[in-house]
């Protein structure tokens, strides 16, 4: 079991985890996970392959029921709820690119997440309502993405770095409050991570966002805490340089691998 550091009087968390268990068949791979997210940070998930982290993603966002154990959305239930209930109570995730309609114009793939995000449902008089409003928030979501520009060009014709802030755009559409991102930066090159890193700090301001993470140049820019997971269980949670300092991270984890990133830098 991890060990909570919440100090006393703090707000209440945005994002609860209480004793999340989930079984493959006979295999835990998440094993006893206590974590608490309070509104406004930035939380990086980390730790080996195989290690549990997207499976924890899949359990917060509602992909996969957990075996035992609780996870609470602003103290309510969300454990067995449907992805699309989870994200309509206020969490909403990000996957790589798959979110994109690759033959619609980014305003048109901003718009249909807007639409979607206001419960439209296939109601010609209720789409009529909406599209004034949404037309505007898909605009406003243009800006806030820096792809103005870009306005009409078909999702599939942009760079790879523009379809991953069409992306976060998408995700943050609905307005919600807690927002998963998996790898935001996968992929890109080391400056454009950079600019990444500052975009996506940017785009999600006041909210509460969970990034599963490999890249430690991101996971250091940009988290608050680091909650490292190995074999299932969270074996520490705390700020970047508590979780640097502490040796059984070193051990389990981060030692190897920042020894391998320096390496690589080394070379290059
Ligand atoms: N649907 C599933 N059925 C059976 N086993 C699964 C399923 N999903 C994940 N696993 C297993 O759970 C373990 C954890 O996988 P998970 O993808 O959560 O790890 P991860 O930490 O995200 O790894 P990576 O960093 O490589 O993406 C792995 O051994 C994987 O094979």
């Amino acid at each position: 079991m991890s060990t909570l550091h919440t100090p006393a009087g703090a707000q209440p968390p945005v994002l609860e985890l209480r004793g999340v268990t989930k079984r493959f068949g006979k295999t835990e791979i998440i094993r006893g996970v206590d974590l608490q997210v309070r509104q406004g940070e930035r939380v990086a998930v980390i730790g080996p392959n195989g290690a549990g982290k997207s499976t924890l993603f899949n359990l917060i966002s509602g992909r996969f029921a957990p075996t035992s154990g609780e996870i609470l959305l602003n103290g309510r239930r969300i454990d067995g709820k449907k992805p699309f209930e989870i994200n309509r109570m206020g969490l909403s995730r990000s996957f790589q690119i798959t979110n994109i309609f690759p033959k619609l114009s980014v305003f048109e793939n901003l718009r249909c997440a807007v639409l979607w995000s206001l419960g439209y449902r296939y109601t010609f008089f209720k789409f009529l309502a909406d599209l004034d409003d949404a037309n505007e928030r898909a605009e406003q979501l243009l800006d806030r993405i820096g792809l103005h520009k870009k306005r009409d060009t078909l999702a599939m014709n942009l760079t790879y770095a523009e379809q991953r802030a069409l992306e976060i755009g998408i995700t943050i559409a609905g307005g919600a409050e807690v927002i998963l991102l998996d790898e935001p930066t996968a992929g890109m090159s080391k400056s454009e991570t950079r600019r990444f890193i500052d975009f996506i700090r940017e785009v999600t301001e006041g909210k509460t966002l969970l990034t599963v993470e490999h890249d430690m140049g991101v996971v250091f820019g940009l988290a608050d805490r680091i909650a490292v997971v190995v074999y299932g269980e969270v074996i520490a949670f705390d700020t970047p340089e508590a979780v640097k300092a502490n040796a059984r991270v070193q051990e389990a984890y981060l030692g190897s691998v920042l020894a391998e990133q320096q390496a690589a830098e080394a070379v290059h």
